[in-house]
């Protein structure tokens, strides 16, 4: 990845520089968490840790860098230095990607020096407010698609050249199975699939020409696209003929493409026509502004689909654009020693949970099903008798008892300075990860419309430790 350290606010450098004339040597502690879930949905599948951890190991400043930053006439010549030297020096812990993730939670959490801590706070959310968002997108879309693969078509109209090839990675994560975008499929060891556009067909005199030329190409590949000109009088009667003439000199044909139309009804007409032609197993692929709730629709109505090809509304999570994740600092030390810090809010639902924390997963004793998260401070032990209050400062009835579970932790050890302390797996590695945790999930909470809310606990001394500050502010 490209060295991230100047995609930066400019504050965050101003403040650094400050730190440095002020209280250099103290270290802080920063949380990322978000506090809404897009599309109305009741989580969000994290994503974005490895570009994270490519960032801060690789973050450094190159001459140029440092001579753009001294013509701002902003910064002493001791700070320059520093970042021209700078040595990533941090502890880093996240919850690994995929693992589905709730408001409030600390997902990754930064501690070291705090003028360090503070200098990645752009590029963190930047990486990981992108592909948690197209992560949660294309979970809903696989869920909706069910068993049928989805491939991921955005690149063309994805938000820049990055969020493409980035995107396209948050895709296999929140489920897709393979992309068009090569860069991405590369990179990431993804599979690249594709089918053909309507200028190949558009280019040769005739729809059952190009057909015949494509399959003389792509004998064993070949997936044609049927509705250029009419979709059930003209494109699948020619893709069976070209069909027939493969099948006899020993290819298997693939599938064909629907791109527009009534879906439901073409790819029911398709399917007699193939199926009455012999070829059952002749594939049938959607596409055409296809997102979770039109795909949802089609399988209602019972279309014969057994693909999608999906694009813009998910590569720009189209419907709900923007995951507001934040960065907030949770701990400064003061002499040597971490002091808890709050951000006092108008909004008592915007203050922040103070001090070093651990989110924990609860299953019901002895069972794969998880029935609600524990944030925690993070030397605090859980037992089995746990008094807990709603992590939702507007919920009502807020304090709850909870017993007879099993608590997982789910940060982990990611960095120590340089030194990765935890495995970053393949992307399909994450997805069967995610796929996993998913399930533990209760179905109440998986569904896409109206989901029910999995509960957010905070444990008493961290709710406690939150009221303290907020008296001591005076509120
Ligand atoms: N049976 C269906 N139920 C619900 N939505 C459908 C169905 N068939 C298609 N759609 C969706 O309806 C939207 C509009 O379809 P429409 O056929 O009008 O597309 P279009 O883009 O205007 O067509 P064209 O590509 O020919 O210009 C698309 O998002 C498409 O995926
Ligand atoms: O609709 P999406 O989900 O983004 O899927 C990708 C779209 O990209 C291609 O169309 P193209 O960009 O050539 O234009 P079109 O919309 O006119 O078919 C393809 O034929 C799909 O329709
Ligand atoms: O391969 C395809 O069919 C494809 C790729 C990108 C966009 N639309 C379609």
């Amino acid at each position: 990845m490209d060295n991230l350290s100047m995609l930066t606010d400019l504050y965050e450098l101003s403040m650094a520089n400050g730190y440095q004339q002020t209280i250099p040597d103290e270290e802080g502690v920063f949380d990322v968490f978000f506090r809404k879930v897009p599309d109305k949905g009741s989580f969000v599948v994290v994503a974005g840790l490895q570009q994270v951890v490519e960032g801060l190991r690789n973050f450094h400043f190159d001459q140029s860098d440092i001579n753009y930053l001294r013509s701002l006439g902003l910064f002493k010549e001791d700070f320059l230095d520093y970042l021209k030297n700078f040595h990533f020096d941090c502890q880093v812990s996240a919850i690994p990607e995929g693992t589905p993730v709730f408001p409030r939670e600390p997902l990754l959490t930064i501690r070291g020096p705090l003028l360090q801590t503070q200098l990645f706070e752009t590029m963190v959310l930047n990486l990981m407010n992108h592909q948690s968002l197209i992560a949660t997108k294309a979970r809903r879309i696989t869920y909706a698609a069910g068993k049928r693969p989805v491939m991921e078509f955005g690149a063309r109209r994805a938000q820049g050249p990055s969020s493409a090839t980035y995107g396209a990675r948050a895709a296999v994560i929140g489920g897709c199975s393979s992309t068009s975008n090569v860069l991405a499929a590369k990179k990431f060891g993804i599979p690249a699939a594709g089918t053909m556009a309507h200028a190949w067909i558009e280019a040769f005199p005739d729809e059952l020409t190009a057909f015949e030329k494509w399959a003389d190409v792509y004998p064993d590949t070949a997936a044609l696209l049927v509705d250029t000109y009419d979709v059930l009088k003209s494109g699948v009667p020619n893709a069976i003929k070209v069909f027939k003439k493969l099948k006899a000199s020993g290819h298997k044909p693939v599938g064909i493409r629907i791109d527009s139309g009534d879906i439901t009804q073409l790819a029911r007409g398709a399917r007699k026509l193939l199926d009455d032609a012999g070829f059952p197993e002749v594939k049938i692929t959607a596409s055409n502004a296809l997102d979770e709730h039109v795909v949802m629709s089609l399988l209602n109505e019972g279309a014969p689909l057994d693909n999608f090809g999906i694009g813009e509304n998910l590569i720009t999570s189209a419907s709900s654009p923007v995951l507001s994740g934040v960065y907030k600092l949770a701990a400064v030390s003061d002499g040597g020693k971490l002091v808890p810090k709050i951000k006092v809010s108008a909004s008592r639902e915007k203050v922040t949970l103070p001090g070093l924390k651990q989110v924990y997963r609860l299953y019901h004793h002895g069972t794969k099903r998880a029935f609600a998260d524990v944030i925690a401070l993070k030397d605090e032990t859980l037992n089995d008798q746990l008094d807990v209050v709603k992590a939702n400062p507007l919920a009502t009835k807020r304090d709850q008892f909870l017993t007879d579970f099993d608590a997982v932790p789910l940060q982990e050890a990611v960095l120590d300075g340089e030194k990765l302390k935890a495995d970053l797996p393949d992307v399909f590695e994450i997805q069967k990860h995610s796929k996993a945790l998913l399930s533990e999930l209760p179905s109440t909470t998986q569904r896409l419309v109206n989901p029910d809310e999995f509960p957010v606990y905070v444990t008493h001394a961290l709710d406690q430790m939150q009221e303290k500050l907020l008296e001591a502010q005076g509120k």
